[in-house]
């Protein structure tokens, strides 16, 4: 564990308690007669150091359930919190809590180094520090000997790559990320995935991935299965394979392998 990356036990959040935490938690989209439930009754818990994959067809709820768990949107009804993280505030959400999109989303003038500093400069680290933990975040990537690289220089795999260590460089104790390799072929998104639990387990980050793809989801260790909004948990002894499982009231929690 590198020093100069914030790392679990920074801070004084309860280190058991759920990163995220989902109680009846329901999104519509518009109001009367072209309202778009796109998730609702969804329970749920992100342990610390969960991995975990959100699976379900195009449409099921995926994406809006990342982004009502990174703060990113509000909840139509029920509640989203975050008690094991520090404070609720739009400032410590985004301090702990990193989310990688399907697009890596490079600001094509600057060099990889610095679209990976850029975020911890306008968090207040000094130019030094965020240098060296852009730097460390690269490595840990597997990018060292593409920092002075630009954007459109980069393969999409290795841009894809960017993207998560610019994430990882803040010290995230959650990464959520909504179909990281959608944009990529199989093998490259297997390697963007390996790279980014990889670099995730040495940090300590509990983890949430969106895909279509059982085998990326396989990838994970729990799957939580979404259609038509609800999350559906496998009953115990499912496997952890690649099966719809069945409804059951339970709370879908992280910390509880299928
Ligand atoms: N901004 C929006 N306005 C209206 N409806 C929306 C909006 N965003 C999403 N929806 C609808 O909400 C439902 C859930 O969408 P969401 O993007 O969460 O699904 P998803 O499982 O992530 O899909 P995909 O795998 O295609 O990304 C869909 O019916 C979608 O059309």
């Amino acid at each position: 564990m590198h020093p100069q990356i914030p790392s679990v036990g920074d801070g004084m959040h309860r280190m058991d308690a759920a990163l995220v935490r989902c109680d009846d938690v329901a999104r519509t989209y518009g109001s009367g007669p072209g309202a778009v439930v796109a998730v609702h009754g969804l329970d749920c818990d992100v342990p610390p150091g969960a991995r975990i994959a959100v699976v379900g067809p195009s449409g099921s709820g995926k994406s809006t359930l990342l982004h009502l768990m990174a703060g990113l949107d509000r909840p139509t009804a029920g509640t989203v919190s975050h008690p094991g993280l520090d404070g609720a505030d739009a400032g410590a959400l985004a301090r702990h809590i990193g989310v990688v999109f399907q697009g890596p989303s490079l600001l094509p003038p600057l060099t990889v180094a610095e679209n990976v500093a850029l975020p911890l400069r306008i968090d207040g680290v000094p130019d030094t520090e965020a240098d060296e933990r852009a730097q460390v975040a690269l490595a840990r990537l597997g990018l060292a000997d593409l920092v002075r690289r630009l954007p459109d220089e980069l393969s999409a795999g290795q841009a894809q790559r960017v993207a998560v260590a610019r994430v990882l460089a803040r010290g995230p104790r959650l990464v959520l990320a909504d179909e990281p390799t959608g944009q990529l072929d199989r093998s490259t998104g297997r390697q963007v995935l390996a790279v980014l639990l990889g670099a995730a387990r040495e940090l300590g980050a509990a983890v949430v991935v969106t895909t279509h793809d059982p085998r990326i989801a396989g990838e994970l260790d729990v799957r939580w299965y979404m259609a038509d909004g609800r999350l559906i948990r496998p009953e115990a002894g499912d496997g952890g394979d690649d099966r719809t499982g069945h409804p059951t009231d339970q709370r879908a929690s992280g910390g509880e392998k299928t």
